[in-house]
C-alpha cells in the first residue's frame, strides 16, 4: 500500500516536471515594470512626477526597456519607447489600438464628444472628417495670409513690449485660430475671446487631476448621486458649463464678428453656411472646433516659449538662423511664404524645437485597446491604456546621435542619419513622432508648423533673443520648469529681446498693412 502511495507521488512529480517544461514559453510573458504597491500600483511614482510624466517614463524606459508596464489602482498601462513597437501596434494594428480611456471627470464633463479623448466611435469619425476638411494640407493654404499677418503683428508687440512675450505668443496663437476659423480680429491679451477660451480650458485641465477629482481614481463613486460629495458637484458643474460652452459657439461667434465685419468669413461660418451639407450634429461639430482652439493655441504658445529658451540656450543657432534669413530675404522686408522653401533652416529650427519639447514635456495622449490582443507572447488586455513615449522615441541614439543636444543640423546635413532631401520641402513634420501615430496622430500637424515657422521667421528677421541679466550684470540661462498639468506649459522664465538694427522701419510698414 505504501509503495503504491509513493510510486503515485512519484509519478505526480514527473508529469508536473514534464508538464512544465513543455509548456514552458507558451504561456504569457510577463510585462516588464516597477513594482507598485498593493492596490495603489504605482501612484505615489506617478505623484512624485509633479505632474509632468515624461521624464519618469524615460527613466523607466532606460530600466525595463521598449515596453514596460505600470499600475494604478489596479489598473494596467503599457509605455512603448521603441517606435518599431509603436508602428505595430498603433498604425500596422490600428484597428484594435486607437480607442481612448480619459479621466472619469473628463468624460462625464464632455459628454465624451471632445475628439482628443473620445472612443473611436461614429461621432468621433464625424469630428475628424470636420477637423480635416478645416486643416487639411490643402485648406491650410489659404490661412497662409492670416498667419503672416498675425506673425507680424505679434513680432512687433515683442519689439515695442518684449517683457510680455509669453502673453504676445498666446495671443499670435489665438489670434491666428481666431481668424482662420471664426473670422474674428483678436489684437489684445484680454481680448474676450482669449479671455473666455483660457477660464474654460483651466478649469477643464483640471478634470485630469485625481486630488480635485477622486472620482478619476476611486471609480465606485460614480454610483453615488451627484449631490453628495463637493466634488461631485464640482464634476457637475464642469459640465453644466462645457455645455454652454459648446451650445454658444455660434452665437459668439456671430456676436463677435459684429466687431470684425471685415474680416473673411473664416471656416466655422463657412461650415454654419453650408450646415445641411454635413452629416455631424451641432454638440459634435462645436466641439469638434473647441477642441481645434485647445489643440492649436496651447500647443503653438508652448512651442513659441520653447524656441525662446532654445535661443538662449543654444545662442549659436540663431546666429545661423538669422544668417540664413538675411541672406534670403534682405533687410527691407519681411520674410514671406514664397521664402519658406528657401529657408530650410527655419524649418530645421521649428522641428528640432518640436523633438526638444517632447523630450522634456510633452506627453501625447494615450491610445485604449479596443479588443485583448496578443504581441510577441505578451498578452494584452482590451481597455488597456497604451502610451507611445515619445522622450525615449525622439531619444534613440541610433536616429538621433547626440539625442539629448538640440541639433537642427540633424535634418539639413547627410551625415546624420534624419536628413532628407530635396531642402526646399525637407525638414517637415509630416510623419514625425511628436505628432502621435495611426488613426488617432494629430490632424493638426501641418497648420501647427505653418504658424510656427512664418513666426520664427519674421521673429529671428527682426529680434534678437538674448538671456537675461542677473543682478551682477551678467548674462544667466534661465532655468525651466513646467506647469503641474499634462503636456503643461513653461513657467515665466525671463528673456531679453531686442529689435535688430536697420529693421523697424520695415517693420513698422508692414504692421501699417496687416492692420488694414
Ligand atoms: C506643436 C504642435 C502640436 C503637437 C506636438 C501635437 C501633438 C499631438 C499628439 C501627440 C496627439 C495625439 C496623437 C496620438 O494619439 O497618436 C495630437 C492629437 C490631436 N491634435 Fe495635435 N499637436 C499639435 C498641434 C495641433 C494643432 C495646431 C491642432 C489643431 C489645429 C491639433 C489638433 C489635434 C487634435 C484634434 C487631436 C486629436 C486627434 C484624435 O484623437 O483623433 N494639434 N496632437
Amino acid at each position: 500500500m505504501s509503495y503504491s502511495w509513493v510510486a503515485w507521488v512519484g509519478i505526480s512529480i514527473f508529469v508536473w516536471v514534464l508538464g512544465a517544461q513543455l509548456f514552458r514559453g507558451t504561456g504569457p510573458k510577463k510585462v516588464p515594470g516597477p513594482r507598485g504597491y498593493p492596490l495603489i500600483g504605482n501612484l505615489l511614482d506617478l505623484a512624485s512626477s509633479k505632474g509632468n510624466l515624461v521624464p519618469l517614463f524615460a527613466t523607466w524606459a532606460k530600466q525595463y526597456g521598449g515596453i514596460l508596464e505600470f499600475s494604478l489602482f489596479g489598473e494596467k498601462q503599457i509605455v512603448l519607447s521603441d517606435e518599431a513597437v509603436v508602428q505595430e501596434l498603433f498604425v500596422k494594428r490600428g484597428s484594435k489600438y486607437s480607442g481612448r480611456s480619459a479621466p472619469y471627470a473628463l468624460k462625464y464633463a464632455t459628454r465624451d464628444l471632445l475628439i482628443a479623448l473620445m472612443p473611436k466611435n461614429d461621432a468621433w469619425r464625424r469630428e475628424r472628417k470636420l477637423t480635416h476638411s478645416a486643416i487639411s494640407i490643402s485648406t491650410n493654404t489659404k490661412y497662409q495670409a492670416a498667419m503672416h499677418s498675425e506673425a507680424v503683428r505679434c513680432v512687433h508687440e515683442l519689439v515695442h513690449s518684449p517683457a510680455s512675450f509669453a502673453l504676445h505668443f498666446r495671443t499670435y496663437s489665438y489670434s491666428v485660430i481666431a481668424r482662420c476659423f471664426f473670422g474674428l480680429h483678436v489684437a489684445s491679451p484680454t481680448d474676450d475671446f482669449i479671455v473666455s477660451n483660457e477660464e474654460y480650458l483651466t478649469q477643464a485641465m483640471q478634470a485630469f487631476d485625481p486630488s480635485v477629482f477622486p472620482i478619476n481614481i476611486f471609480s465606485p463613486l460614480s454610483y453615488l448621486p451627484v449631490w453628495t460629495l463637493p466634488s461631485l458637484r464640482k464634476m457637475a458643474r464642469l459640465r453644466t458649463l462645457t455645455d454652454s460652452y459648446l451650445a454658444n459657439l455660434k452665437h459668439d461667434v456671430e456676436k463677435e464678428r459684429r466687431m470684425s465685419p471685415s474680416q473673411p468669413p473664416g471656416v466655422f461660418n463657412e461650415f454654419i453656411a453650408n450646415r445641411s451639407d454635413y452629416d455631424i450634429s451641432d454638440a459634435e461639430a462645436n466641439s469638434a472646433f473647441r477642441a481645434l482652439i485647445g489643440g492649436a493655441t496651447r500647443s503653438t504658445h508652448n512651442a513659441l516659449l520653447t524656441f525662446m529658451y532654445l535661443m538662449m540656450a543654444y545662442p549659436e543657432w540663431l546666429t545661423k538662423l538669422q544668417a540664413q534669413i538675411d541672406s534670403v530675404v534682405g533687410k527691407d522686408r519681411l520674410p514671406t511664404w514664397e521664402d519658406v522653401p528657401n529657408l530650410p533652416m527655419v524649418r530645421a529650427v521649428v522641428k528640432e524645437g518640436v523633438r526638444y519639447r517632447s523630450i522634456v514635456a510633452e506627453l501625447g495622449i494615450p491610445h485604449a485597446l479596443e479588443e485583448d490582443d496578443l504581441y510577441e507572447g505578451y498578452v494584452f488586455k482590451k481597455g488597456t491604456a497604451f502610451h507611445a513615449n515619445h522622450g525615449a522615441i525622439l531619444m534613440d541614439p541610433t536616429l538621433y546621435p547626440d539625442q539629448a543636444v538640440f541639433n537642427p543640423a540633424r535634418w539639413l546635413e547627410d551625415s546624420y542619419p534624419t536628413y532628407k532631401v530635396p531642402l526646399t520641402v525637407y525638414p517637415n513634420c509630416q510623419n514625425f513622432a511628436p505628432f502621435g501615430y495611426g488613426r488617432r496622430a494629430c490632424p493638426g500637424y501641418d497648420f501647427a508648423e505653418r504658424s510656427l515657422v512664418i513666426m520664427v521667421a519674421c521673429m529671428a528677421w527682426a529680434c534678437d533673443i538674448k538671456r537675461p541679466l542677473g543682478e551682477n550684470g551678467k548674462e544667466f540661462l534661465p532655468e525651466i520648469t513646467y506647469e503641474a498639468v499634462p503636456n503643461p506649459r513653461p513657467e515665466r522664465f525671463e528673456c531679453r529681446i531686442v529689435g535688430r538694427e536697420g529693421r523697424m522701419e520695415s517693420l513698422q510698414k508692414e504692421m501699417e498693412k496687416a492692420s488694414t
